[in-house]
């Protein structure tokens, strides 16, 4: 095959919240399917610079600044791609075809709806995912734990994967439901760290397959209208998560943590190694803290994950 092809891409947000489609035209490439705005990145070109000028030539915005969001290799039959998704929320001017096609402002919850090309699927997972993740603490008592869930959501936790290890399935079945009455009033979404088959008659938003139980699948074991996410630690593990199509990824442990003392860490520069070869995108665990976010995403990750994100001094 031969080299692949960097393309800078756009998620242009508005004041509300909504990101900008453009349509492409039928005679081109992936013809009638909506895409972010964005191009080629040319030789000497930095991905800032190839967004801000393929941004102005095709909808005619000025962009002040743009944040990485995610990059995402994707192989079609004819071409390798590589699309460096910058986030655009500074910009002046107001969007327009400037090439004769048709764009639209979509709300993120809708982009999942919307016919768009295959290596766009993990960028519309990483537009509706939020850059923190609170994994839920063992459980002493269902008050104890409870309350680490009210709290976090206090804080504004929007996802949460519910980690009930070793417990009866009536006890996870009635502890889920508890939390997701508590979640779902606070517009945060659940993922249930449990046998998807088994628990496939809760109303969670998904479930979350620790990176031993990944080999055990033939194929992705949840439906698409739900969120499947993973445990990694290596590259093996990513394959494995990639082959299932999972949709979010747990690259652990990022730094040394009290709960896997002998886990050796990854450090950010493994992290970053991670991070760049999965095809969807992936939160930083492991002695992570709510600043880190930043170095999170400045290596290529959604975000940070973590027991002890939201409440200190809990678990
Ligand atoms: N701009 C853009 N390109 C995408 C998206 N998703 C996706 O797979 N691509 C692929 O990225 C490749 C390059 O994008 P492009 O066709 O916009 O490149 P360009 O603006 O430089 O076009 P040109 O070569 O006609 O001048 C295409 O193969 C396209 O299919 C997307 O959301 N936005
Ligand atoms: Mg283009």
């Amino acid at each position: 095959m031969s080299e692949s092809i960097h393309v800078a891409v756009g998620i242009i947000v508005n004041p509300a919240g909504e990101i900008l489609l453009a349509q492409r035209a039928d005679h081109r490439d992936q013809g009638g399917l909506w895409e972010f705005p964005g191009g080629k990145v040319e030789a000497g070109e930095t991905v800032a610079q190839a967004l801000a000028r393929e941004l102005l030539e095709e909808v005619g915005i000025t962009v002040s600044h743009s944040e990485p969001l995610i990059r995402i290799p994707h192989d079609y039959a004819d071409r390798t791609v590589v699309l460096e998704v910058h986030e655009v929320r500074a910009f002046s001017g107001e969007p327009r075809g400037r090439e004769g096609q048709p764009v639209r402002w979509v709300a993120p919850e809708q982009l999942s709806d919307v016919a768009m090309p295959a290596a766009n699927r993990p960028i519309v997972n990483a537009v509706r995912l939020p850059a923190e993740c609170l994994i839920t603490p063992p459980l002493d008592s269902d008050e104890q734990w409870l309350s680490v869930l009210k709290k976090s959501l206090h804080q504004g936790v929007r996802l949460v994967q519910l980690r009930l290890k070793e417990l009866a399935a009536e006890r996870v079945d009635a502890l889920t439901r508890k939390a997701l009455a508590l979640c779902h009033a606070h517009d945060c979404r659940v993922l249930l760290n449990a046998d998807p088959q088994q628990f496939a008659h809760l109303p969670v938003d998904g479930f979350h397959l620790p990176a031993g139980a990944l080999s055990r699948y033939p194929a992705r074991p949840v439906a698409e209208g739900r969120w499947l996410s993973a445990s990694i630690h290596n590259r093996a593990e990513l394959v494995q998560a990639a082959r299932l199509g999972v949709d979010l990824g747990f690259v652990a442990p990022v730094q040394a943590t009290a709960t896997h003392p002998d886990a050796t860490p990854l450090g950010w520069a493994g992290f970053k190694e991670l991070a760049a070869a999965a095809p969807f995108p992936v939160y930083a665990l492991g002695g992570m803290q709510r600043h880190d976010v930043t170095l999170a995403r400045q290596y290529g990750g959604q975000g940070i994950a973590g027991i002890r994100l939201f409440v200190e001094g809990e678990d």
